[in-house]
């Protein structure tokens, strides 16, 4: 019986050998064959967790945490040191009325059968985040090198493709510089080594989408030219996340406006914190939806709730927009960083390519269907952008009438 990945590995090698003497034809097709179970087999074992001396290291890392990581990360800490040395839960329930034993047995038992070498590299992962956040305020988030971008920071750590929109004196809107290089971004993320791509931002706000003072900068052919011009640009940024070929998800670290909302039924995870809202408004402004959001939505939460939102401007909390299907999970504030990164690095050990096939598998069904949307939804908003109504409520934000 085999019972590790490394005896595995030896058999396959044993096993060629025999296949060398035996035939050379045949021999390189099971070189062939092997040669893709042992990229398999590398992969998983960098799945299956820290070594001990990784997890004790880890353990005294976290008796020189200045901060209290709070209660929700305290017991997923001491959960996971109980299953990486005792293995799954095995003493019985306390009673209803002993909370705090109860809190501590109610997580270990949540992890139910996860190996004891997985919960050693979630406790060292968690850990090394832990005293991350510690550190200036983005060492826990990917520190690799950034590629050079004016209005994002682009890294590339941990098998994640990280773009963190970078204006956070504006909020993070999006001009048309920032259009070109998210597109640009996106499109080297697609297709470099990582397994995963997040977007997040900088700052207080991760998004107040469009850069308003995009309709200020007036061409030679006039405001028909601006708006057909921008249309296009919209058409292409909205373009590469429907054929985004791996997975992408949105780490939300506060307020989402406009497009960064409507783009999100385009990801296919969102986590966001507790303090993020998400606020479409736009008949507010005299415009009309984008990002695919006219079909999407309504998919998503149903048509009234996508009405809401659509339609009226209606704001909702993070927690409203998880109970919609919008965003994944919330996380509380206090932990987001940590908790989250933690788990995108564990995400980011799975197999590359069959995380992105199986993507691919979900979302080709409806490419062609959503091209046609962004098609539709561009021509109605350069009819809009050129409308008294629109032009009106730009306007109005800049004589500062209606922050919303
Ligand atoms: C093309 C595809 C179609 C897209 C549709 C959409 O996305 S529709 C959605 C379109 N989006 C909107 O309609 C949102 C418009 N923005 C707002 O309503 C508010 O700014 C806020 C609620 C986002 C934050 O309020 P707050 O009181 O917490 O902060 P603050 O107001 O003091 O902001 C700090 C600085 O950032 C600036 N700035 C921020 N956002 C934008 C922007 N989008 N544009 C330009 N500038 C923006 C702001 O002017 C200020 O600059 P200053 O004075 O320091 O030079």
């Amino acid at each position: 019986m085999i019972d590790s990945s490394a005896q595995l590995l030896r058999c396959v090698r044993v096993m060629a050998a025999a296949i060398r003497l035996l035939s050379p034809w045949r021999f390189d097709r099971f070189a062939r064959a092997s040669k893709a179970v042992c990229a398999q087999l590398h992969s998983s074992a960098a799945v299956m967790g820290a070594s001990v001396e990784e997890f004790n290291a880890a353990k005294e890392k976290l008796g020189t945490l200045k901060k209290d990581p709070g209660n929700e990360v305290k017991l997923k800490v001491y959960a996971l040191f109980k299953q990486a040395t005792q293995g799954p839960c095995n003493t019985s329930k306390p009673s209803m009325l002993d909370f705090v034993n109860k809190a501590k047995w109610d997580a270990w038992k949540s992890l139910g059968s996860v190996s004891q070498e997985e919960a050693r590299q979630q406790y060292v992962d968690l850990i090394s985040s832990l005293v991350g956040t510690e550190a200036p305020a983005v060492a826990a988030q990917p520190t690799g090198s950034t590629k050079g971008f004016q209005t994002l920071l682009v890294s590339t750590e941990d098998n994640i493709t990280t773009i963190r929109l970078n204006r956070p004196e504006k909020k993070n809107a999006i001009t048309v510089e920032m259009y070109n290089e998210l597109i640009e971004a996106l499109d080297l993320a697609g297709k470099d080594d990582s397994v995963i791509t997040v977007i997040t931002g900088s700052g207080d706000y991760y998004c107040s989408g469009n850069d308003l003072n995009n309709f200020t900068k007036i061409p030679e052919g006039g405001v028909e030219k601006l708006a057909k011009e921008s249309g296009e640009l919209l058409r292409r940024y909205v373009k590469v996340y429907i054929d985004f070929p791996k997975p992408l998800i949105g780490v939300i670290n506060g307020p989402a406006v406009g497009v960064s909302v409507t783009l999100l039924g385009l990801f296919d995870v969102v986590y966001a914190t507790e303090k993020a809202t998400f606020h479409t408004p736009f008949s507010q402004l005299g415009q009309s939806p984008e990002g695919c959001s006219s079909y999407l939505f309504p998919k998503i939460m149903g048509a009234a709730k996508a009405s809401e939102m659509l339609l009226f401007n209606k704001k909702l909390t993070a927690a409203q927009a998880c109970e919609v299907g919008l965003v994944t999970e919330v996380f509380p504030e206090s932990s987001f960083q940590s908790e989250v990164w933690t788990r995108l690095k564990a995400y980011a050990k799975l197999p590359r390519n069959s995380l992105a096939l199986s993507k691919q598998l979900i979302r080709v069904v409806e490419k062609e269907k959503l091209h046609a949307v962004n098609d539709a939804e561009v021509e109605r908003l350069v009819e809009r952008w050129l409308s008294d109504e629109c032009m009106q409520a730009i306007m109005s934000f800049f004589q500062a009438k209606s922050k919303l």
